[in-house]
């Protein structure tokens, strides 16, 4: 072999070489965090001590798994008199002066400073799709105190990273208000069951319409509706619509968009069905997304504080198995290249595409046991779309496609 391709190759290994994420991320490195892990079941009170902690501090970030989560908090937190702006992939509201900042997960910045960060929902970390996002918060938040909000799932690896990190980690176990309560039956596909409080949770946006204009058809009830791509604003009056009492639209027809988190007035939650597809093929909904689904049913200090589950006509064997069984536990969690290891890499392959160097480079580099390289699809989807959009700086191409 030449010396000149022995010295590409080891350039290409180097460049593929995305072990020891810790390390990624010098200035996170350089100081000592301090985590605290709120762990334990849904409706647990987790994320009100982590935002006890958020709004007492100087300045805060609070990352979130939904948009409408992050809506929630931005609100929540405004009213208390802490002044917070809000993040996420579709809108940004500044708010003059303000100390703290509600985001997206995807949007929380590794560069800025913050006495006290949140993360919610950390057990997403083991998520095919966007696990890397609560990965690169944990490992690059640049924050004093991160306190992380989830369930038991992720506490292994939780605990390694930070050995990993250095950081200090401090476990607080939570146990739920009230139990979840599934009901014996179904509703036997009649709408007519249908009653005030009743989350019926679909999973496509032409359900959700089916069943909203089923419900009106054969019960006096009124829907709200919500679903991924209902504009920001909508989806918010629509929760708020739903969450005022003592008015006719007293039933929610939504899919997962309110799934995690989330405080609503809901009393029963009812799955029309408990296969989902993923864009590719239909699967049973993983018990752990069930388990989440199920708790936004009796929050407590909302209308409801007991919780019923159910289904509509099938699949109550399956959801009491989901509701019953302890979570496995994750052994890896998402990771994906930066763009700088991205752009490295790009430099021993002048020649390919975006999506080519995508691949090429998730085929190709090592990563630790910890660790799984996320499923990028969408972000090929993307990807294919701007081949022919010619100048465009590998950096743009990246943002778009994230
Ligand atoms: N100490 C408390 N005093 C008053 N209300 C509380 C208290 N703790 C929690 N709550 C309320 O209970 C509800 C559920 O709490 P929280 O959202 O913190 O639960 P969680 O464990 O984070 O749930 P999830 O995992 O489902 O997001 C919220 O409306 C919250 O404001």
């Amino acid at each position: 072999m030449a010396a000149d391709d022995l010295t590409a190759r080891d350039l290409m290994m180097a460049a593929a070489d995305l072990t020891a994420p810790q390390t990624w991320y010098p200035s996170a490195r350089a100081m000592r965090r301090r985590v605290v892990y709120h762990c334990g079941p849904t409706n647990s009170g987790k994320t009100h001590n982590a935002l006890a902690s958020f709004s007492a501090a100087k300045s805060g970030v609070y990352c979130s798994p939904l948009r409408l989560l992050a809506m929630e908090i931005f609100d929540k937190v405004n009213a208390t008199g802490v002044s917070c702006s809000l993040r996420t992939g579709q809108e940004v509201k500044e708010v003059a002066f303000a100390s703290h900042l509600a985001c997206t997960i995807e949007m929380v910045s590794t560069e800025e400073i913050y006495e006290v960060a949140v993360v919610d929902e950390v057990q997403m970390m083991a998520d095919p799709v966007r696990g890397s996002a609560w990965t690169r918060a944990l490992l690059g938040l640049r924050a004093e105190e991160i306190h992380l909000c989830g369930d038991d799932s992720v506490l292994s690896v939780i605990r390694k990273i930070c050995a990993d990190t250095g950081d200090d980690l401090l476990v607080h176990q939570y146990e739920r208000f009230k139990p979840l309560v599934v009901e014996e039956n179904t509703l036997r596909g009649y709408f007519q069951n249908i009653r005030s409080g009743d989350w019926v949770v679909a999973f496509s946006r032409k359900k959700i319409f089916e069943i909203k204009l089923a419900i009106e058809t054969y019960t006096h009830h009124k829907c709200c509706v919500i679903y991924g791509a209902l504009p920001p604003e909508t989806r918010r009056q629509q929760a708020e619509l739903f969450n005022q009492e003592h008015n006719e639209y007293d039933v929610l027809v939504a899919t997962d968009a309110v799934g995690m988190g989330l405080n609503l007035n809901i009393r029963r939650v009812v799955f029309y069905t408990l296969i989902k597809y993923d864009g590719e093929k239909t699967a049973s909904v993983p018990a752990s997304l069930v388990k989440q689904i199920a708790g936004r049913a009796g929050r407590r200090g909302s209308a409801y504080p007991h919780g019923l589950a159910t289904t509509f006509k099938y699949d109550l064997c399956y959801l009491t198995r989901c509701l019953e069984e302890p979570l496995e536990e994750a052994e890896k969690v998402g990771l994906f290249p930066t763009f700088e290891q991205l752009e490295m890499f790009a430099s021993q392959f002048p020649e390919l595409t975006f999506n080519n160097l995508l691949n090429k480079l998730c085929d190709t580099c090592r990563i630790d046991d910890t660790y799984f390289i996320c499923q990028h699809d969408n972000m090929k989807k993307v990807a294919d779309m701007l081949e022919g959009v010619h100048g465009l700086s590998l950096k743009s191409r990246y943002g778009f496609c994230l």
